[in-house]
């Protein structure tokens, strides 16, 4: 069952003398309990089409369903679904401890009494900063700031939490601990989307993945999917063979690991990979074994952008 639907969502800026059409009509749907991640490179349109979700701006064309119901037509309704941690740490008080700003949010976000006291320590504890919570927020460090703008958004306890470019700006070390915030999260059963271009959060944690580029969708699939796409076109051949085997970097990257003669190789087609083969053959090169490889879903990412370029 669908958490989020959205349908032909359409952006255009408008400014005096300029119109960026940031979201050309896009259309996804993310389903309980599934993390979905929007990944495109810089101005794709992610952070307009998270925004378009939340209303915070407001598309020209499209719908969005959360939980079934017409954010358009029952906003205050449709919004008890969600919470958000958008791009930076704005929405977070600097001169407020970590403890003032969740007390501060919860009441914002209708919050009060025992329930709310026991949901800041709760937070607190899952995004491990209970030690920091009479600090300043403005003295934290980047990556503890974005975990507590991650305790704020998860005090109502809602079923679906969207996220902006959650590990943008971060060490590794951080991007790592909010990595396995989202994978906890996951599996207590919430609802995710989430906007990056961090590879490795995407590889990590989503189970779906869409990628845009200038406001249209190129591709939308499993991540098992979108890898595997390539993943077959992705050889490495181990051979023996003392003469001639330099002539094979032509083919492709060529190497030796644990004394073995290696070329890998990434094909269009199974064509491409006969043609290799009998060349080995033709220059009495025995092949060890073949097998498909992995590549990282960065090169998975610009494959796919560079050939659906819109
Ligand atoms: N308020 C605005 N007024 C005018 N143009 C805007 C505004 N917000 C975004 N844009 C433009 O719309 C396009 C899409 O921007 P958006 O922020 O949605 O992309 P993004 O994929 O989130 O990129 P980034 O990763 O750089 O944030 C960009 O060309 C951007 O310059």
């Amino acid at each position: 069952m669908e958490a989020l639907e959205v349908e032909g969502l359409k952006k255009t800026y408008v400014s005096k003398n300029k119109r960026v059409e940031a979201v050309r009509g896009i259309s996804f749907y993310v389903n309980k309990g599934e993390v979905f991640s929007i990944l495109g490179p810089n101005g794709a349109g992610k952070t307009t089409t998270i925004k378009a979700i939340l209303r915070l701006v407001i598309p020209e064309e499209g719908k969005v369903h959360v939980n079934r119901i017409d954010i358009s037509k029952h906003i205050s309704e449709a919004l008890k679904n969600l919470s958000a941690v958008l791009e930076g740490n704005r929405n977070i008080h600097w001169k407020m401890t970590v403890y003032e700003n969740l007390r501060y949010f919860g009441y914002i976000r209708g919050l009060g009494g025992r329930f709310l006291k026991r949901r800041v320590e709760e937070v607190l504890e899952f995004v491990e900063l209970t030690d920091k919570r009479n600090e300043l927020a403005g003295k934290l460090s980047r990556g503890m700031q974005q975990r507590l703008a991650i305790a704020i958004a998860l005090l109502p306890d809602t079923p679906i939490i969207l996220l902006d470019e959650p590990t943008l700006g971060l060490d590794v070390e951080s991007s790592i601990k909010v990595r396995e915030m989202l994978i906890r999260l996951a599996k207590k059963g919430k609802t995710i989307l989430l906007s990056t271009h961090d590879m490795h959060l995407v590889e990590k944690v989503a189970d779906r993945v869409l990628i845009i580029n200038n406001g249209k969708v190129i591709v939308c699939d499993k991540k098992e999917n979108l890898i595997n796409a390539f993943k077959k076109k992705a050889y490495k051949i181990v051979f023996e063979g003392e003469d001639h085997y330099v002539d094979l970097k032509k083919y492709g990257k060529l190497y030796e690991e644990n004394g073995e003669k290696i070329l890998e190789v990434q094909l269009e087609n199974m064509e491409e990979l006969y043609k290799i083969m009998d060349y080995f053959k033709e220059k009495q090169i025995e092949i060890k074994h073949l097998e498909s490889i992995m590549i990282n879903f960065e090169e998975i990412f610009v494959n796919f952008v560079r050939s659906g370029r819109q």
